[in-house]
């Protein structure tokens, strides 16, 4: 079996290790026999949505959004929005999320268009959300830690959440929810990186990738107790000093 990833502007997005979620992905696809490539697309490639299985679309200061925002809405929003439609597999992270949307408002002013795949919008204020995080999927019965910074706010309409917040800000820090999820396309504000701390979401975007290539697998489970415990220790240090 094989699986092809797809990282989007590697070169103008990757804030907080965010190249670390294709690490994981790599290495825990490898660890079951399976082959990974990795294609790097940036300004002026075309997106062929036929050739990717998995595609990662990280975050990274205003100044940079904006050249990747006229970009990819220019020379790969038609086939993104095909390949997402699709049900194929999408992970974006903070600036790559709010790209997905129909628009990013930075705090200067400045609006940026989204792809308009997504029925959410983004606006952003003078101060910024930092901090660890964590929230709860209560239909997949996880809990998922990370760490964000963003000054955007944004509003995910009636589209499902990644999770509600336990710990941070998550989407605006008003409606206590962090991410979205449509299809298989998965939003959030979680660096850190996302999936080395969590890796039942890695083995999530990888089963669903593979569900949809292959009709006939089964992902074989792999030790994660030291991932499990790191993230219990990151838990009980947000719990000790939540106020
Ligand atoms: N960390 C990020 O990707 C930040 C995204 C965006 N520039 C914001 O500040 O909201």
């Amino acid at each position: 079996m094989e699986l092809n990833i797809c990282h989007l502007y590697p070169d103008l997005l990757n804030v907080y290790g965010d190249v670390g979620n294709i690490l994981i992905l790599k290495h825990r696809a490898e660890l079951r026999g399976i082959t990974v490539n990795i294609s790097n697309l940036s300004l002026k490639d075309d997106f062929d949505k036929d050739l990717y299985d998995i595609t990662f679309f990280g975050g990274g200061q205003d100044y940079e959004q904006s050249i990747v925002s006229q970009d990819i809405f220019d020379t790969k929003r038609d086939s993104i929005k095909d390949y997402i439609e699709s049900g194929k597999v999408f992970l974006a992270i903070c600036g790559g999320y709010q790209l997905l949307g129909k628009y990013y408002m930075t705090s200067t002013g400045e609006k940026l268009n989204g792809l308009d795949i997504l029925n959410i919008y983004t606006e952003a204020c003078s101060d910024r959300f930092i901090g660890n995080t964590a929230i709860i999927n209560e239909d997949f019965n996880e809990t998922y830690v990370g760490f964000e910074n963003h000054s955007g706010r944004t509003y995910i309409n009636d589209l499902k959440p990644l999770g509600k917040v336990l710990h941070g800000y998550g989407n605006n820090g008003t409606d206590g929810y962090e991410g979205c999820i449509y299809k298989n396309t998965y939003g959030t504000y979680f660096h850190g990186s996302l999936l080395s701390k969590n890796p039942e979401l890695a083995d999530r975007l990888i089963n669903a990738a593979l569900h949809k290539k292959y009709s006939d697998f089964s992902l074989e489970p792999l030790n994660d107790t030291f991932e499990l415990k790191a993230k219990e220790a990151i838990l009980r240090k947000l719990n000790s000093t939540k106020n």
